[in-house]
Formats: C-alpha cells, structure tokens, sequence
C-alpha cells in the first residue's frame, strides 16, 4: 500500500493493521515526525518515502526520500501497489484522492475533507470510507428500504463543560478528547462540532441522501444507526477503535476478529443528548449545509484557518465558529463547476478569513 499521513493517529493505526496482516508497504508518507518515521521505515522497509520539509531529508534513515506536495502526487503515480491509504490532515488530502482516482487505485479515505470540499467531483467506484460511522452505515445497509441515517457524537471535549466558560477555555482542555485519541485539527473539531457537521456532508456524498442527523452518545459505542420504513431501527455497536473501519477499508472482506466485543454488562447504560445550538453553534447552519452541499469548500476552508488560529493562540474557541459562519453567510452563493473552482475558491475564503 501506498501510505499518506503515516506518523498521525490513522497512519499508525493502519501500519498495526499492515502488521497484523503482514501487508506490503510501498510509500511512507509523513510530515515532521522524523523520529517516528524513522522507526516505521526500519520495520515496514518502504520502497518510498515523503515528508514536508527539504530540509528534513539529511535525517531520515532511506535513501529514497523527496518532499512536499508535488512528490506526494509522484509517488502515487510511480507506485505498483493498488491502494492508496489517505491519512492526511485536511484540504492539502484533495489532490492525492484525486490522483490516487486517476491513477485507477483503490483509495481508502480517511481524509473526509476530501469528500466536504469536492464530494461532487469525486469519484467513488474504488473509494472506501474509513470514517468509523460511514464505517457503520455501510454495516447496517442491507436491502430494505431506508428511512434516514443517523451518526453519533461524543460531543467532544465541552460536552460538559459551564457554557459561560467556553469563551476561556485553554487549547489543553479542547485537545482532550473524552473517548478517541486523534490529531489535533480533527480533535478542535469534534470540540465545536464541525467535524459531525463535515461527516453529515460525507454521509450525503457516501449514501446519496439528505435524511440525515446527527444525536451524542456520549461513551462511542454506537456508531451510526439506520431507521428502515417498516419502523425497525438498527445500530453499529463496536468499541472506540479506528482498527475496523481500517481493516475493512484495506481488506474488503474481514473474518476474524479485530476488537474484542462490546461488553454490554460492563456498559451498563448509554446516554443520547440532543446536539444543543447554544454549546454548539455551528450547528445553526446544518440544515444549510446540507441542503446545499457546494458549500462544504467554504465551511472547510474558513475552520482550517480558524483552527489553526485558535491553536496559535490568536483566537478564542467560540471564535472558531464565529469565523466559520461568516464565511458562509459571506460566500453562500458559491457553486463550483469544476475541481479547479474549488482551489480557486478555497484560496478565496482563506484570504478573507485570514483578514
Ligand atoms: N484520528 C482518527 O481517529 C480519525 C481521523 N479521521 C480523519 O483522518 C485524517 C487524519 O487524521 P489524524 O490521523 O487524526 O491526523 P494526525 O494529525 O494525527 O495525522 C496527520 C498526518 O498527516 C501528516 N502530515 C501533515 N502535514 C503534512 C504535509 N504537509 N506533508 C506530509 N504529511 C503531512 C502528519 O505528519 P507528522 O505528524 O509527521 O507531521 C501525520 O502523519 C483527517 O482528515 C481526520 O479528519 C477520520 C476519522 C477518525
Ligand atoms: C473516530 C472518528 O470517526 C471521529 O470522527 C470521531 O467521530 C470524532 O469524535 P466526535 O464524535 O467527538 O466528533
Ligand atoms: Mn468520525
């Protein structure tokens, strides 16, 4: 496989599986984390390697190392393996989903902002989401006739904090994320609930509906639900852990155990809340989202810029959605009739939210 992102969360969660299986592992691609990658190239002994910064090169221990953007999209073309695992962080994931799809390969994608900034342009014929309640809707789909899809919510790392302290938290307190351990963007995101609000926009590209929502439950244990017309309502229960979503997208077909069972017992009860406006406010746009879903370039940009202000420490954290809303109250009439519409205006909403 041709690994992208593999010194995060999702990049070492996938080498375990890639271990566990005894997968071949053509490319390694990371950022700065020279330490860890260095260890990943001595155990999985890639063909290929890309990481950010030229100046990096001289300290990883391969003798096939390039960087930045370009390379990433190189290696992917210069690669035999026939799937492309993308674990990058962002909008800087597009084009190697992109590339990846042209190159025929099959890519398995947990870069979901691939799908919010351009899910029309992309094509899914060899496309498998590894975001876990994607993960789970596909479980639950089964030949009946579908009312609407619901995904869970932790409710990130204020679920329960005082809202009139929300303005002062600290960027310790919002990367402390009460059930997953993730990398930081997707960490703030959960937090101001945008990263539900992105995986609504996945689940509409992924299951072509807009009879979507979106409930916390706050332990992760259920991961999506499908309600069928005859009434029934099925759940995806399986414990907190990106190793099943991966393995599925990896392996297609998965026959042994992964995780161990929910122990039901040991549970003992699960609690669902309302995603409230008042600790959320992203979630006043929802519905605007989804009904006009060439929106999601303006939403990713504008919270790309504001998450990384917020963790600079320019911003507060109610800022963060702040920003975002009045990119999409500013940009609401955008419509896209190309990939290339999409980076000119991903450039435009970045210059006005980094004003
Ligand atoms: N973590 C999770 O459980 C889940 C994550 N996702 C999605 O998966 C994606 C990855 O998330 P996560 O693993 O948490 O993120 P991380 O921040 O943990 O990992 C990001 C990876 O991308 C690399 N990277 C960042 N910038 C560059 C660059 N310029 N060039 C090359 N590599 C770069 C990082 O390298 P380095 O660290 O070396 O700098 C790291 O390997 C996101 O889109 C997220 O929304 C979806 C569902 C669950
Ligand atoms: C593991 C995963 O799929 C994440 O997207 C997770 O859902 C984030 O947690 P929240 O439910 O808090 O957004
Ligand atoms: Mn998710």
């Amino acid at each position: 496989m041709i690994l992208l992102g593999s010194t995060g969360s999702i990049g070492v969660n996938t080498l375990n599986i890639a271990r566990k299986f005894n997968l071949n592992v053509e490319v390694l691609v990371a950022g700065r984390n020279i330490d860890l990658l260095n260890q990943q190239i001595q155990e999985f002994k890639p063909k290929k390697v890309v990481i950010d910064r030229a100046e990096d090169i001289k300290l990883v221990l391969h003798d096939n190392v390039s960087f930045g953007e370009a390379a990433i999209l190189e290696a992917i073309e210069n690669s035999t393996s026939k799937t492309v695992v993308n674990a990058l962080v962002g909008f800087l994931g597009l084009k190697p989903t992109l590339k990846a799809i042209e190159c025929g390969k099959k890519i398995a994608l947990a870069n979901k902002e691939s799908l919010v900034v351009a899910g029309k342009f992309i094509d899914q014929k060899n496309l498998r989401p590894i975001d876990s309640e994607h993960f789970g809707l596909w479980y639950l789909l089964q030949d009946k006739k579908i009312d609407s899809m619901m995904i869970t919510a932790s409710g990130g790392s204020f679920r329960d904090y005082p809202l009139e302290k929300l303005s002062n938290v600290s960027i310790k307190e919002a990367l402390a994320h009460p059930n997953w351990s993730m990398g930081n963007k997707i960490t703030i995101d959960s937090a101001t609930m945008t990263n539900k609000l992105f995986e609504l926009v996945e689940a509409a590209w992924l299951f072509d509906t807009k009879k979507l929502d979106a409930i916390i439950e706050t332990k992760s244990l259920i991961h999506a639900f499908i309600n069928f017309v005859d009434g029934s309502t099925t759940a995806h229960i399986a414990n907190a852990s990106m190793q099943l979503p991966i393995s599925y997208a990896i392996l297609e077909k998965v026959d042994e155990e992964i995780l161990k069972p929910v122990d039901l017992v040991e549970v003992a009860n699960l609690e669902f809340r309302k995603i409230e406006t008042s600790r959320y406010p992203i979630w006043e746009i929802k519905d605007e989202i989804l009904n006009n879903l060439d929106l999601g370039v303006v939403l990713n940009a504008a919270n790309e810029v504001a998450v990384s202000k917020f963790l600079n420490s320019e911003i507060g954290f109610l800022d963060i959605s702040k920003i975002t809303m009045d990119a999409i109250n500013k940009f609401n009439n955008v419509k896209a009739s190309s990939i290339d519409e999409i980076f000119q205006i991903d450039k435009e909403v970045r210059k006005y939210c980094e004003l």
